[in-house]
């Protein structure tokens, strides 16, 4: 009746036939071709009451057939095949195995075998002579017709067979309609599609064209529902992989994972360190600040002791002091000595971004502690997480956490085995809410070591290197002044580096001066070419400071002269105090001024006024904040008085001036007295030159040597 050929695109043909037949009632007389073979083809879906029906079951359309008229084939069957209409018992049989072979062949060719279809069939061994003839007749007929793409789709409909089958196949592929359709008793169906053009009143002429129009729907719909199912495991996979991806990130991002953990509670509290192998033994120079934490181990060690009596420790101690002097190593050793857990937590570890964080993280360092009583949690930097609760947005959540570890420190009672110890270099930034009594009110200062505590803790790591018998440490202590504990660790350190650099068995006092000199004024600068003239004017000015240095009475000892240069320095000398300077004289202080110039008067002498130079600057520089000290400060000048001049900038001009005049006075004769030493000591001045532009580096006794007139041997 209408060749789907002409309505559907070629690919489509075999599976919209199949459809196509489907909706046939088996009652009716085969309208078309196509039509009426397929639905016997059907019958491996329909139900078993239907299956012997009538009608070959062969789908001609999948022969390439499709092009015959109405009843054409049947009188060509029927010719050939007389009676084999009637035949109900052969169908079902000879269907099984066609449905096998066609999908095996189709499986391995990808195109329908239609003469392994009638071979194979019962059809072809009764009558094969007769069929031969046909397929011979049949030779300008299409015979492979191409069905990739719907292999899925023809062996799904096919092979439904049994209920279960039918139920397990449907489940992954169909959308629900699909399988009710598949699902339902296939009478019922055609019966209801047959209702519907009835009740719609569909004139004869155009019910194929509704059901081509029907099936050509359900394979588009079927399309689109396999291609969602597609997408939609796609979807899935992306979403999975992304949410992986997402967990794995959040986890190693230090920004976000702070977040994440800190909201699931993953974030706990650091873990105790047991601080056996640190006691007091280890930290040296700072004797004061043991002796005040002495009583603090007591009462780890037995708190019950001190509540018998009724007495109340601190709950807080603040060390204060600048950095590297040991106070976390102080703390450390109070946790040693009384052999109880040590938490550490760094204040800026509190300090986030986001709200909430800090806080959470005191808490649990607080509860974790609470647990383990007696114990020790030291905070460093405490003035970073208990700074004063300013509106900062570079901390917004700062008040937060500070109301979090005040309330924290009042959650438990005095004598529960908790001592917290914060560590600061500003104690005035901090909250005044923390440093009250109940808190941390006990302050212990850990000052940068004295010239004693510098040889002390010289001493403690030399001995843990190789070094000579000759080091002194005592000489390095007296050079290092104002260095702490960590820098002086740092410097033994670094003269143990470069004896193993210069291939040396132990550490001499060469290597401990290379290292002081490194730290205080950078790397020595070898490589630099300086010519002979600019080494020349440098052994003289640095000689003239030492020769000053050497003849006033009031100047520090000299301890070492080099014309190396190093850092931004050409030269340099040394000068060694005995002890620290706790006060220094007038005449102390004039003294320091006279060496100062005695670079530049130096120069003037040996080269004349015309060929100074500009290395004096920082000699200059030294010396007048000592004049200007000495006047505006320390009530030194006679015409000022003893007074203090501190913002000279909002004097009187008179004051000014004065001032101003006083300086000048005090450096002119600086300038003079410097100039007289030197002329008076051109002999020996020449002589150290010499020997500094020979041997580039002297020490004190080498100076000492050359300013005696004697030889120095040969090195
Ligand atoms: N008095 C000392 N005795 C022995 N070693 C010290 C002393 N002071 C510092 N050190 C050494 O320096 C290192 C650093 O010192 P520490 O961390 O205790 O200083 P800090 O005062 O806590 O510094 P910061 O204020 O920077 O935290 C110590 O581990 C130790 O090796
Ligand atoms: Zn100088």
């Amino acid at each position: 009746m209408f060749s789907l050929s002409s309505t559907v695109q070629p690919q489509v043909t075999v599976p919209l036939s199949h459809l196509i037949n489907a909706f046939h009632s088996p009652k009716k007389t085969p309208v078309s071709v196509s039509a009426s073979i397929s639905q016997n083809q059907h019958r491996d879906v329909v139900s078993e009451h239907e299956a012997p029906t009538n009608e070959p079951v062969l789908n001609l359309r999948d022969l390439g057939l499709s092009e015959l008229k109405v009843g054409q084939i049947d009188q060509l069957v029927d010719s050939l095949l007389p009676g084999f209409y009637k035949d109900k018992n052969v169908s079902s049989h000879w269907h099984t195995s066609h449905v096998s072979a066609q999908s095996f062949f189709e499986n391995k060719y990808g195109c329908l075998d239609m003469f392994s279809t009638l071979r194979s069939s019962c059809l072809y061994r009764q009558h094969s002579r007769t069929l031969k003839r046909i397929c011979s007749d049949l030779q300008y007929w299409p015979v492979f017709i191409q069905s990739r793409g719907f292999k899925t789709l023809k062996s799904r409909t096919r092979r439904l067979q049994s209920t279960s089958e039918r139920l397990a196949e449907t489940q992954h592929t169909a959308p629900s309609f699909v399988k009710g359709f598949l699902l339902r008793d296939r009478g019922s169906d055609v019966e209801s599609l047959d209702k519907l053009m009835k009740t719609k009143n569909i004139p004869e002429a155009h019910q194929d064209a509704f059901k081509t129009g029907f099936a050509e729907g359900f394979l588009k719909a079927q399309a689109l529902t396999q291609k969602t199912n597609d997408s939609l495991r796609r979807t899935r996979l992306i979403v999975f992989i992304l949410l992986v991806v997402g967990i794995y990130g959040l986890l190693k991002n230090p920004f976000l994972s702070v977040r994440f953990r800190t909201t699931t509670g993953l974030d706990s509290a650091v873990d105790p360190v047991q601080m056996k192998n640190v006691t007091f033994e280890h930290v040296k120079g700072v004797e004061e600040a043991k002796q005040e934490l002495q009583e603090v181990v007591e009462f780890l060690k037995n708190p019950q002791k001190f509540t018998v009596l009724g007495g109340k420790l601190p709950k807080g101690i603040l060390l204060v002091g600048p950095p590297g002097t040991g106070k976390t190593l102080l703390a450390r050793a109070v946790a040693g000595e009384a052999d109880v857990p040590f938490y550490y937590a760094s204040g800026s570890e509190f300090d986030e971004m986001f709200v909430g964080v800090g806080a959470s993280r005191i808490r649990n360092l607080f509860r974790e502690a609470k647990a383990n009583a007696p114990c020790v949690i030291f905070i460093d930097e405490l003035d970073s997480v208990g700074g004063k609760r300013i509106e900062s947005p570079m901390h917004p959540y700062s008040r937060q956490t500070i109301n979090q570890l005040l309330a924290e420190m009042d959650g438990f009672k005095p004598n529960e085995g908790v001592i917290i110890i914060g560590a600061t270099n500003f104690p005035e930034a901090l909250d005044n809410a923390l440093i009250r009594p109940g808190r941390f009110d006990m302050q212990v200062t850990v000052p940068r070591p004295d010239v004693k505590g510098r040889t002390e803790i010289l001493k403690w790591y030399l001995n843990k290197i190789k070094f000579d018998q000759s080091v002194d440490p005592e000489i390095i202590a007296r050079g290092t002044v104002g260095f702490s504990g960590a820098e002086l660790e740092n410097l033994v350190n670094q003269a143990a580096l470069k004896a193993a650099v210069d291939g040396k068995e132990m550490v001499t006092m060469k290597e401990l001066e290379f290292s002081k000199d490194k730290i205080l004024m950078g790397p020595e600068r070898r490589s630099v070419e300086i010519d002979n003239k600019n080494k020349t004017i440098t052994a003289y000015h640095e000689s003239g400071h030492a020769i000053i240095a050497y003849y006033t009475k009031d100047a520090m000892p000299i301890n070492k002269a080099t014309i190396m240069p190093r850092g931004p320095t050409l030269g340099h000398v040394s000068l060694l105090p005995e002890n620290d300077r706790w006060n220094e004289t007038r005449a102390q202080l004039l003294a320091q001024m006279d060496v100062s110039m005695g670079g530049r008067v130096a120069e003037e002498l040996i080269f004349g006024s015309d060929h100074i130079t500009t290395g004096a600057s920082s000699d200059f520089d030294n010396a007048t904040k000592i004049a200007k000290r000495m006047v505006t400060k320390f009530g030194m000048s006679e015409k000022l008085g003893v007074m203090t001049y501190s913002d000279t900038g909002k004097l009187s001009p008179e004051t000014q001036s004065a001032i101003e005049q006083e300086i000048r006075i005090l450096l002119r004769d600086s300038y003079e007295r410097a100039k007289h030493i030197l002329k008076t000591h051109a002999k020996e001045h020449k002589n150290l030159a010499e020997a500094l532009l020979t041997y580039e580096t002297l020490d004190a006794k080498e100076i000492q040597i050359v300013l005696e007139g004697k030889k120095l041997e040969v090195r």
